[in-house]
């Protein structure tokens, strides 16, 4: 099975704190929390994937991302190749465009958050870039 290219952000305020959204239940992965983000398109690179993205479903204009992790996952019914970004910098507020709850939380909410599987991997890089403790010893 050929892996879905992904590419998402980690979007981070200057309250240290980071945008997640709340999958819709008829999602892959329904119920979970992410961070926005979605499918590489055909002929796209992965940054303008990320840009595109988070204006699609957040309405956030990308203006500086750095690379932070990247992490393929076989969920069983599909592979993901997930490239994951921290977003330093952004212009304007964030609003829910395609109606998933979006949420500010802090690292230590972050932490509690139930998340698709592939993201535990990623949500210690954040924390780790961000100087925090990390989650499992
Ligand atoms: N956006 C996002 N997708 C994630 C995360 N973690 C993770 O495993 N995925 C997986 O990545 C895949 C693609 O993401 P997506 O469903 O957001 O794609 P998309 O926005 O293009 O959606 P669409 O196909 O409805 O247009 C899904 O299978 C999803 O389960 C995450 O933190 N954020
Ligand atoms: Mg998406």
């Amino acid at each position: 099975m050929k892996a879905i290219q992904v590419a998402i952000g980690v979007a981070v305020n200057g309250n240290a704190e980071v945008l997640v959204a709340l999958r819709a239940p008829e999602q892959h992965q329904g119920g979970l929390w992410e961070f926005p983000g979605g499918k590489v398109e055909p002929g796209e690179d992965v940054e303008s994937a990320l840009a595109r993205e988070f204006l699609e479903e957040v309405g956030l204009r990308v203006l500086q991302s750095e690379l932070l992790y990247e992490i393929s996952h076989d969920y069983g019914d599909r592979r993901v190749a997930l490239t994951v970004f921290l977003i330093t910098s952004f212009e304007g507020e964030p609003r829910p465009k395609e109606g998933n709850p979006i949420e500010w939380v802090t690292l230590e909410q972050l932490k509690a958050l139930a998340m698709p599987a592939a993201n535990r991997p990623i949500v210690e890089a954040v924390l780790e870039r961000l100087g925090l403790e990390r989650v499992v010893e």
